[in-house]
This record gives C-alpha cells, structure tokens and sequence, in this order.
C-alpha cells in the first residue's frame, strides 16, 4: 500500500491548494530572482503544502533541486559552497538556466546544531548565496530577526475546509472510492487546517471500507483502557487501519515506546512483502518522532502513529490466527536504557552509511531494517558473521542488528569468526563489502546513485566527504517516492564530480 500523502504530493504549483495567494507569490519570487537574489522563508503549520510547494515550483520551472534540513550534520558551509558556487563553477547540471533551487527545511530550527555556526552564520551565508533558496519553518518568530530581515516571506495559512474537501474528493475519484460527501466534510473538518493529516484520515478510513460513509468516520469511541499486548494483538491481527490508530488512542505508551513494542512484535506474524512494507511505515514513524526530538514540535506525533498503527495494520496481506508471544522489545530488554540504544543503533548506522556511501538517516530507516530481518536472531549465521565482517560490529552490535542476547555464544563465535574472516579477507575492492557488488564498477564506496532509477540525468552536486547532500532532480521531486522524507529527500545521495551512472550494489535490493 503506497501512502496517498506521497502518491498525490502536488507536482506542479497549480497543484498546491488553499494557499493561492502564497503560491503566487512564490512563482513571482521565483521568477524575479535574477533581479532582488533575496532567499525566501515560506513558513505556516506543518502540512499545509509548503515544502511540497517548493518542490513543485522547482519542477515548473525546471530547475533542480537540492534539500538540506537544519537538524542534519551538515554545516552552513555546505549550503554556502552549494549556494554560492553552483553558479560560477558550472560543476552542476542545473537546469536550462544554470539554477538550483536550495531548499532549507527546518530552518527556524538551527539552535543547537553547532554545524550551522549558530544562525548568524546561516543569516551571513543566506544573504550571500548565488542560488535561490526557500527556507521552509513553522514558527517564523523562531527565526533571528536578522535571518527574518534578510529573505523575503510568506505565509502559508492553515489549508480551509472548503479547500480540503475537493483535494479528498480527487483522491477518491482516482482511487476509484465511492464516498458521501458528508463524510469528506468530516475529515476535512477534523484535521484544522492540516491537509496531510487530511489525506493520512482519508486513507485510514478508506483502506477497508467498500464505500466512504459518515459513519465511518465518526465512529463511536471505545473507551476501554487497553494494555500494550491487547493492543498488539489488536494491531498485528485484528483491526483494519482505521481500527488500529484508534486502539491505538487507549494505550498507555508513548510513541517512541510504541515504535519499539511494534517493531520488535511484528516479525513474529508478518512475512516477506507485509513485513517490508509494514518496516517501511515504521521507517516513516521513526523518522516523524525524530523530527519531534529536534524540532519539539509534537504535532508530529501524530504522523508518527499514523504511520505505525494504520501503516502497519493496512500492510497485513494474510489472515493471523492464533497465539503469539509477544514480548517488551528486546533492544530496550538487553540494553537497558533508550539512549544508549540509540546511540549503538546511530553508531551502527553510522559505519553503514560510511561503507554504503549512503546517508546515516538512509542507513538507520532502510539499510538496518533490513539487515536486521535477514539476520534475525542470528538465523542465518553465515550472513550474520559477513554483516559482523563487513561493518566491524562487535558483540554489542551484532546483539543490537539480530535481536540475540549479547552475551550469547552464538554472537560471540559470531563476531569470532568474523574477525578471523577480516583477516583471512584482503578486501581489495573498496565497494560494499556486504552488499554484491560485483556487477558493478564502482570504485569507490562512498558512491551510490540511485538516479537511473527514478529518473533521468544525473544531478551533482558539489561535497567535501563531510555530509552527503540530497539531490532531487526536478522532474522527480518527490513525486512517486514512497514516503515523505524531512530530513533525507528520496532521490539520490552523491559525491559529487565522482556521481556517474554505476549503481552500487545496495541499489540492487531496494
Ligand atoms: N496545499 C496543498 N495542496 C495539495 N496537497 C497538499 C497541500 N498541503 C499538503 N498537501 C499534502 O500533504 C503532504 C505534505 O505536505 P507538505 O510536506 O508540503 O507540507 P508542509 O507544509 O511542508 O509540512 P511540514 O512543515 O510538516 O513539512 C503533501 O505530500 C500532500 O499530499
């Protein structure tokens, strides 16, 4: 099941409803560039079409794009050398017009990320830039008053009713759903102004009803209390999306706490493609609660569930039955603390994204995951000692990726043998060391271009090794992607002047 917020992402600005002021005032922004060179911070509530703003008006006019996002660990320098040099170096396939448009998400949120130089920095390297850049913000009193002063604004409302309404009914009609009316007006009336939260509502409530009705929407509440394995149950068995997020409502537990109980539960009753879309959902779940880390915005959490509870229950292609023993989450069982889970999970991801030259976020949502279920408990020990070989994992980390108790022989012969095989290895080849690589002639592991996959030329972009930098050609934009992605856009990580047409090896499995 794609998710409808990615599928009817608008890719084009006359796509973008609601705020059709704001949207023409972007286009003459855009348009007028070459003569103020102001940067613009368009801010408004979450969900109110911003960034997809201006990812569509990059794709109208043809310019690529490139994401950055205040609470990764890049620094101001690199928007500085994205954004001042593009334009002279000619290094970049920008479009017909040498532009890029530099998209700066998060951006009333550099407090504490040292990388940034604090937000004079940010405001010195902003006024300077050769390129057009919209910094996306909610809270524009966030802002420093300098880094206000220095862009132009706009202000994207909270998306109306009326204007909601028609967005749901296109969605129906292409999904071929029939529906009341009445009961569009209800989403529409329940999400205050937050049309993403309006399409997530719709496609919960849609998933499993024949025929979109009121009632379907306005449900009779439950009000049992229910305990975290009545609720799995609930979750991995029973309920439909709809159903889900609601039980969901009466569990003691917070949301980073769900995420762990359903992520460790749900391979004991999901397999093969409901388990990886399932994976995939709490991907997005996971990267909406550390959205909320950073930015304390909790209205993320809402997403965050939807994506976890609705996601993982509209995944399940087959009938459970049954008993299943579902236990607490064995990361928190064996490692004692949330953050010291986090910070062996951030170190793991840390060294794939090294040896895969993908992103760390890249690493911790798609590449551990997986790594995790193919070596579930150690399952398949040959693979488990390369994956130890390949990422120089020790006892701890190979317990973390398996879910096997540390001090287990099995993962100490485990990391054993892997030692031995490093040794006996002379890893030549600096690609994946994990990951099949052989068809490929990629020379260095620090390259992955997903490009040909999603769509035409190549964009680069310039980096220093320090941070991959997001590239979204226009064209693609997002548009298609699986999922909405804050901090990492979906189309490609590059080293730039290296990004060629090779495709890594990982590529093959995603
Ligand atoms: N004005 C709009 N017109 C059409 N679709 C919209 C609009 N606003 C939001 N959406 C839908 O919601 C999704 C999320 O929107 P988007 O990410 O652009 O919101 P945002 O305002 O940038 O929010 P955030 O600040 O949380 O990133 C889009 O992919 C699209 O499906």
């Amino acid at each position: 099941m794609s998710d409808w917020t990615e599928t009817y992402r608008p890719t084009t600005l006359s796509e973008v409803r609601g705020n059709n002021k704001a949207r023409d005032k972007l286009e003459e922004w855009a348009e007028t560039w070459d003569d103020h060179q102001d940067a613009v911070i368009v801010h408004g509530s979450p969900g109110v079409g911003k960034t997809s703003a201006a990812h569509a008006l990059a794709n109208d006019l043809g310019w690529p794009v490139m994401e950055l996002n205040a609470s990764d660990s890049r620094g101001a320098d690199v928007i500085e050398r994205i954004a001042g040099e593009a334009a002279k170096s000619g290094t970049l396939t920008g479009g017909e017009s040498g532009r890029r448009l530099v998209i700066l998400d998060e951006a009333d949120n550099f407090h504490g990320n040292a990388d940034y130089g604090g937000s004079r920095e940010v405001t010195r390297v902003v006024k300077s830039a050769n390129q057009p850049m919209v910094l996306v913000a909610n809270e524009f009193y966030d802002m420093s008053q300098s880094l206000r002063n220095a862009c132009e604004t706009i202000e994207f409302r909270d998306v109306s009713k009326r204007s909601i309404v028609p967005v749901l009914r296109d969605i129906c009609r292409r999904e071929d759903i029939e529906y009341e009316e009445e009961a569009l007006e209800e989403i529409a009336e329940g999400t205050s102004g937050d049309l993403r939260s309006a399409v997530n509502d719709l496609q919960a409530v849609a998933e499993e009803a024949e025929r979109l009705t009121v009632d379907d929407v306005v449900t009779g509440d439950r009000d049992t209390t229910e305990g975290i394995f009545d609720f799995l149950d609930t979750l991995i068995k029973e309920e439909d999306a709809e159903g889900a997020l609601k039980a969901s409502y009466d569990v003691d537990e917070n949301p980073d706490e769900m995420l762990n109980w359903i992520e460790d539960n749900v391979p004991k009753d999901y397999q093969g493609a409901e388990l990886a879309d399932a994976y995939e959902f709490l991907a997005n779940a996971d990267r909406w609660l550390g959205r909320v880390r950073s930015t304390q915005n909790y209205s993320f959490w809402r997403y965050a569930s939807d994506n976890m509870t609705a996601g993982v229950a509209a995944s399940r292609r087959e009938p459970k039955g049954g008993w299943t023993r579902y236990g607490p989450p064995s990361y928190w069982r064996k490692l004692g603390s949330s953050k010291g889970t986090r910070k062996t999970r951030d170190a793991i991801a840390e060294r794939l994204a090294e040896r895969e030259g993908t992103s760390v976020g890249t690493a911790r949502r798609e590449i551990m995951p997986f790594l995790s279920e193919m070596t579930h408990h150690c399952k398949n020990r040959d693979l488990t000692v390369q994956m130890a070989a390949a990422y120089d994992l020790d006892e701890k980390e190979v317990s973390f990726v398996t879910g096997s108790g540390k001090s287990t022989n099995k993962v100490q012969s485990i990391v054993e043998d892997a030692e031995e095989l490093l040794t006996e290895q002379t890893v030549e080849h600096s690609g994946s060391a994990f990951f099949d690589t052989s068809d490929s002639d990629t020379d260095s592991a620090a390259e992955t271009d997903t490009d040909s996959a999603t769509g035409d030329e190549a964009s680069q972009a310039a980096s220093d090794g320090q941070g991959q930098e997001t590239l979204v050609s226009a064209g693609e934009n997002g548009a298609g992607s699986s999922e909405e992605d804050p901090d990492d856009a979906p189309a490609e990580t590059g080293t730039p002047d290296e990004t060629d047409d090779d495709q890594s090896g990982l590529n093959d499995f995603f």
